[in-house]
């Protein structure tokens, strides 16, 4: 027995010692940072940190706890680990005694493995925090009260036009005006019934003082939009020709960080709960504003380091005054009056923009999943088979983003071709015997008008912009020759059709009985961790996998089978009923032969026509 004991107490040893070993090669791979086994005044905090919702407050209560005192906390944005840094080596050794393998101060009670290391690392001594606000910018905090706050909810619940549609989920009403999302304007001629609640008049006395600056007029439009956590709004420029300047926004119930970006600048700024932010000059023309769509924000801490703060319900009122005219601001970038750029430059920086973030989400993610990907993709879909079967025996059929290959051996009598970008999937065709080579979709070096047919299986979804996927689509009507056939296979935004749910619904293991809320809320700290890894240049929502879509832009997780079970996150354009066909019928070389939807997809068939 006693020896038995012994073992476990080894093995449990061993098992600490090899987490600790796998969290230190996380660090190591992101910066240069040395483990020391002998104490140091460095501790590095492993397995919690910025990216699993750790605060400074809760690490800095653990310590204390220990008797240990800590000079400096540093948390990197987006990572699974921190760093404490203590005047003399006793108090690093308390610490080090008292939480390593003890603490259990992450989300869920995740337990901190701690090390010492030799110094901090460089990328530590970052902080965004410290930039400038944009020109023009002001945030008033606490401007109304607890109970002023309470009084404009309730003034707003009341009445309002609830804007058409789903706008990104968010929640959006309108008074005095209708902002259209549509066009991204106001018609002028058309006020509502409803104009700005009352209520509201207890702002505009407060704001005289500081608003001298201004050449301000009492608004008389209101947009209200209520974001759940994890919602957000997309970067915008409020349209300068709608509105004059300044733009008011007050912020009810929850705090938020607000990104403003100027061309490669961003700036992110907190907008405290009953907190006034005025956009006016170059903030309000020359900067676009927007909410990442996250459940938790990464901001500054009260020793001047980082803490997280989740998010709440928020409510906000973002006040505006009608422009009647043309704009006359000195900012053309965004200027949609005085739009200096053609609208050619406009989609060039569109398509730059589009071009990145496939290669970062789809092209280098599909390289890295390749072997686990393609081990998930072996039996073809019925429907896809029956294209390939329907053709004449020795007919060329080419497979556009053909993956691992799995259809170029469904019907033997084809001369069937692929083709892909991902070197590790056409690698593993390659293996089988099959004839592939590496092409990027919009340019297939084969000549115009000399195949019979074209198949081209969930590709489509991963290009970023329109104009990109009606280019696809027209790379393949110029392959084929007159009479040929293309299929053609995105991912539906609607994953339900008839009531019925489809395959990647139905694995949703949340509505099987036995799934515990532990363990739903496992998944939902893995999605709040996701989304603290999405670069600032990229506000797209973290898709929850085996859910409906919210949202026709995505990120979709991928999770690989190995030791690290590291997530990579693909670009999706999820497509909407009609969307292939509308843009299918933007080639007038085509017709379309059928259309359908086959499991959480929509499908067309399109035909060469004859000269
Ligand atoms: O939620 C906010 O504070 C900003 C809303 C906004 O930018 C808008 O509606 O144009
Ligand atoms: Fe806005």
């Amino acid at each position: 027995m006693h020896v038995e004991q012994q073992q476990q107490k080894v093995n449990k040893a061993k098992k600490v010692d090899k987490k600790q070993r796998r969290c230190l090669a996380i660090i190591k791979s992101d910066c240069e940072v040395i483990p020391s086994e002998d104490p140091t005044t460095y501790l590095a905090i492993l397995n919690v940190g910025l990216s699993n919702g750790l605060t400074e407050e809760c690490l800095l209560q653990a310590a204390a706890g220990t008797g240990g005192k800590v000079t400096e906390v540093v948390m990197l944005p987006g990572k699974s680990y921190c760093f404490l840094v203590c005047d003399t080596l006793e108090d690093a050794q308390a610490i080090y005694q008292g939480m390593h393998n003890v603490s259990n101060i992450g989300q869920q009670g995740a337990v901190a493995y701690l090390s010492y290391v030799m110094g901090l690392p460089a990328l530590a001594r970052k902080n965004d925090w410290n930039r400038p606000l944009p020109s023009g910018l002001l945030v008033l905090p606490d401007f109304v009260s607890e109970e002023e706050e309470l009084m404009l909810l309730r003034s707003i619940s009341e009445d309002g036009r609830a804007s058409e549609g789903s706008l990104k989920h968010r929640n959006v009403k309108h008074f005095g005006f209708e902002f259209l999302y549509g066009v991204n304007n106001v018609d002028p001629a058309k006020p509502l019934e409803q104009s700005i609640p009352s209520a509201c008049d207890i702002l505009w006395p407060r704001l005289e003082s500081s608003a001298s600056k201004w050449d301000w007029s009492t608004p008389d439009q209101l947009t209200v939009n209520e974001y759940e956590p994890g919602h957000g709004i997309p970067p915008h420029v409020d349209t300068h020709s709608a509105f004059l300047d300044p733009i008011l926004s007050l912020s009810l119930q929850s705090d938020v960080v607000m990104d403003f970006r100027r061309g490669e600048e961003l700036v992110q700024v907190r907008l405290p709960r009953r907190s006034l932010l005025i956009m006016s000059g170059e903030s309000r023309y020359d900067w676009t504003h927007g909410i990442r769509p996250k459940h938790i924000d990464v901001v500054p801490s009260a020793s001047g380091g980082l803490t997280t703060q989740a998010r709440g319900k928020r409510t906000s009122l973002t006040f505006r005054r009608l422009r009647r005219g043309p704009c006359s601001c000195s900012y053309p970038t965004l200027c949609d009056t005085r739009q200096t750029k053609a609208p050619e430059e406009l989609s060039l920086t569109l398509a730059a923009q589009a071009v990145s973030l496939e290669q970062r989400n789809v092209h280098e993610v599909y390289d890295k999943i390749a072997v686990h990907f393609s081990e998930t993709r072996h039996s073809p879909w019925p429907q896809v088979a029956d294209f390939l079967n329907s053709f004449h025996p020795q007919s060329v059929v080419l497979d556009v983003g053909c993956g691992n290959g799995k259809y170029l051996g469904c019907n033997p009598q084809l001369l069937a071709i692929g083709c892909d970008r991902a070197q590790g999937l056409l690698a593993v065709g390659r293996q089988k015997g099959q004839n592939v080579f590496r092409c990027d979709c919009l340019s297939v070096p084969v000549r115009s008008a000399s195949i019979d047919g074209c198949i081209s299986i969930a590709v489509i979804h991963h290009l970023a912009t329109g104009e990109r996927r009606l280019a696809a689509l027209r790379e393949m009507a110029r392959l084929l020759r007159p009479g040929g056939r293309a299929l053609v296979y995105v991912w539906a935004k609607d994953q339900r059709k008839n009531d019925k749910k489809s395959a990647y619904l139905r694995q949703n293991k949340a509505v099987n009985k036995e799934r515990t809320t532990e363990q739903e809320q496992r998944q939902k700290q893995q999605q709040q961790q996701l989304e603290q890894q999405v670069p600032n240049d990229t506000p797209l929502p973290v898709h929850t996998n085996r859910t409906e879509f919210q949202q026709q832009d995505v990120l979709v997780p991928w999770k690989t089978k190995d030791e690290q079970k590291t997530t990579f996150l693909r670009y999706y354009h999820v497509f909407e009923e009609q969307e292939l066909e509308n843009l299918v019928s933007q080639l007038p070389e085509v017709r379309i032969v059928r259309s359908y939807y086959d499991q959480g997809n929509h499908c067309v068939i399109f035909e060469k026509k004859d000269k």
